[in-house]
């Protein structure tokens, strides 16, 4: 790992690990393609994740964050290594873990609260209950004035917002992303990260975001990952103050403006070109 010095930014040494959060040990993924072909998706990957954590995964395609988060998940079981949430061996999917996809995985005969609400109905919450909490939920999003709202008549930004309140609305202990604002165009992208990390700050949840955009990592991360492929491995590793000082209640055009921000933004995309 690089060592890279800068007003906001450090890059950290292997981390302890705490009892609490999420570890991950010598994560290795190794796809069998064809029959005589294999692919290591990810080789060797150690993080961990603390509490108060918005963990973003940067990388050209194919280095493995959607390998790296189905594992979190649960959707894929590695090659070797483990996964560990507070000390717990995670061996398949469960809802101490919510995913928001790229594209929305909603259900468009529901309205905007049942949508909300589905994962607690699954759990045996009774509706009464469950509709508090999604209320709730679809507060924090700012979209509790479109409750009863039919999914069809939403923006691309309000279906991710949705999607968001459905994952709040169990409780997990991390949320991992991927990709949720690739679709969305600039200006609602801009304000989607912005909600993302009110939301995080209001939780308190551990965050695992995957984008292919150096300055949306930069301003969402409290540490940022760089991944490089064939093999996919951890290469750059950046502890970063952005997004507690925009969450602290500097503006967000302010933070990607300053010279520090946008010093590290060049710094990190010459990583990435030098990694391809
Ligand atoms: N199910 C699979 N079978 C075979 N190879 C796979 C499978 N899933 C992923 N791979 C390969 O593993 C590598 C990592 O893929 P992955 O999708 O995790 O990368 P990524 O960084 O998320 O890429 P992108 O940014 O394009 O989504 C790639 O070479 C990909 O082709």
């Amino acid at each position: 790992m690089t060592t890279a010095t800068q007003p906001a930014a450090r890059t950290v040494s292997a981390p302890s690990g705490a009892p609490g959060g999420l570890r991950i040990r010598d994560l290795s993924v190794t796809f069998q393609v064809g029959k005589d072909q294999t692919v290591r998706a990810l080789d060797h990957v150690n993080l961990d994740i603390a509490e108060d954590d918005f963990v973003v995964a940067l990388g050209a395609s194919g280095c493995g964050k959607t390998t790296l988060l189905s594992c979190l998940a649960g959707f894929l079981k590695p090659t070797a290594g483990e996964i560990l949430l507070h000390g717990h061996g995670v061996a398949g999917p469960g809802r101490d873990r919510g995913v928001v996809f790229q594209k929305h995985a909603l259900f468009p005969w529901l309205n905007v609260i049942d949508n909300a609400s589905f994962g607690l109905k699954m759990a045996g919450v009774d509706k009464r209950r469950r509709y508090e909490v999604a209320r709730e939920k679809l507060r924090l999003v700012g979209l509790d004035q479109f409750a009863d709202a039919p999914i069809w008549r939403l923006s691309g930004g309000m279906l991710q917002r949705v999607g968001l309140a459905r994952v709040l609305a169990n409780d997990p202990d991390i949320m991992l992303m991927d990709e949720p604002l690739g679709a969305l165009d600039a200006f609602t992208r801009e304000s989607m990260q912005e909600l993302i990390l009110q939301v995080w700050n209001a939780t308190g949840k551990m965050a695992f975001f995957i984008t292919h955009e150096v300055e949306e990592a930069l301003f969402m991360a409290t540490r940022l990952i760089v991944m490089s492929p064939r093999p996919g491995r951890i290469v750059h590793e950046y502890e970063t103050e952005f997004s507690r000082r925009y969450v602290a209640g500097e503006p967000a055009r302010a933070i990607k403006s300053s010279p520090d921000f946008i010093r590290l933004r060049e710094e990190i995309l010459n990583v990435i070109h030098a990694t391809q």
